[in-house]
């Protein structure tokens, strides 16, 4: 699953690339009491593993056989799934024209050979340090201060990829937007305080309900949440609402006034993509609105299901 919530304390993940066994052996021996280590002796080895291991950053010699590290470093650049790792050359020499090569394919740094144990030590830890505040950072502008799952932005980002991505496939996906029952009651009669806890349970009960890595549930504002369910769908996304607003059902949470149940409840929108042709994501969030608010006419505590959209032309 794309998560926006990355492991705060792990080892960093490090990728060593050298053609020569024994340069591996001393930076392994340098480096392997901080990090999770991975080496590769040639550049396409460096490629693969990149695509399995996730490394965070990589030590890359420049000179190879077969792919060198240049080649190996555009190509990374290119990808979207490894362009933000970083790159530290391992450089033999120190010209000028090298080491504005290695700039020029997206360098992040470098170490000259023969490696300097310190250097090597307080570059690759720097750059660790970086890539952990990128990181927080990334997290934090993504994830809703209250309820900790994902927020609007987030979703709004994936929700575009994935549109795009269901484009291309011709695969379904289904939007489900949900709202909690009378909740401007809840917070009259049982507090603010009270209220933001209720929306952190309904949160809480909403990610454990999505099982898929690809599904995602985020807060779409206020006492608003949406789910993303990628190949996913009406029917299936439907089976998904019941589960959910089942869920947050059995969270108990006493709700006096609501004209529902005695707990809380919620009301869910079911909007799903089926044919293949232009798929537009704030048409589908507009459908799986339009669909809430007749499962709030119709008694709420519920799902709705929108009609097809008509499909152009
Ligand atoms: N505690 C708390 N309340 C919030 C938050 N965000 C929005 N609300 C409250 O949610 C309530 C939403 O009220 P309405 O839009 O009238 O909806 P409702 O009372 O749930 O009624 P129905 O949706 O028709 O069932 C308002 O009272 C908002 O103040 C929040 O972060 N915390």
């Amino acid at each position: 699953m794309t998560t926006p919530f990355p492991p705060s304390l792990r080892r960093g993940r490090l990728l060593l690339v050298d053609d020569r066994p024994e340069n591996i052996r001393l930076m392994h021996q340098i480096l392997a009491s901080e990090y999770e280590i991975f080496a590769a002796t040639g550049g396409q080895q460096a490629i693969d593993l990149c695509a399995t291991a996730l490394p965070d950053l990589i030590l890359l010699d420049v000179f190879m056989p077969g792919m060198d590290g240049l080649e190996v470093c555009r190509r990374l650049k290119q990808n979207p799934a490894t362009e933000s790792i970083a790159v530290i050359f391992v450089t033999a020499g120190s010209q000028t024209e090298e080491e504005n090569a290695c700039w020029q394919v997206g360098a992040a740094d470098f170490v000259n050979k023969p490696v300097n144990p310190l250097t090597l030590r307080n570059r690759v830890r720097a750059h660790w340090q970086l890539k952990l505040h990128v990181d927080a950072l990334h997290a934090m502008a993504h994830t809703d201060g209250l309820t900790a799952i994902a927020n609007r932005r987030y979703l709004n980002e994936r929700l575009e990829a994935e549109c795009q991505r269901c484009q291309r496939s011709g695969l379904p996906l289904s939007l489900l937007m949900i709202d909690v029952d009378f909740f401007k009651r809840y917070n009259d009669r049982y507090g603010h305080p009270a209220g933001d806890e209720c929306l952190k349970r309904v949160a809480g009960a909403l990610q454990a309900a999505l099982q898929r890595p690809f599904d995602l549930a985020a807060r779409y504002g206020g006492e608003e949440f949406v789910c993303m369910l990628p190949d996913t769908d009406a029917a299936g996304a439907l089976a998904m609402a019941d589960k959910v607003e089942a869920a947050v059902r059995a969270l108990g949470l006493e709700h006096a006034d609501s004209t529902v149940d005695a707990v809380v409840t919620v009301s869910i929108g079911v909007a799903a993509v089926a044919t293949a042709g232009l798929v537009d994501s704030q048409a589908l969030l507009r459908r799986a609105d339009q669909a809430l608010y007749r499962a709030k006419n119709q008694g709420r505590g519920r799902a709705c299901l929108a009609p097809e959209a008509e499909q152009p032309g």
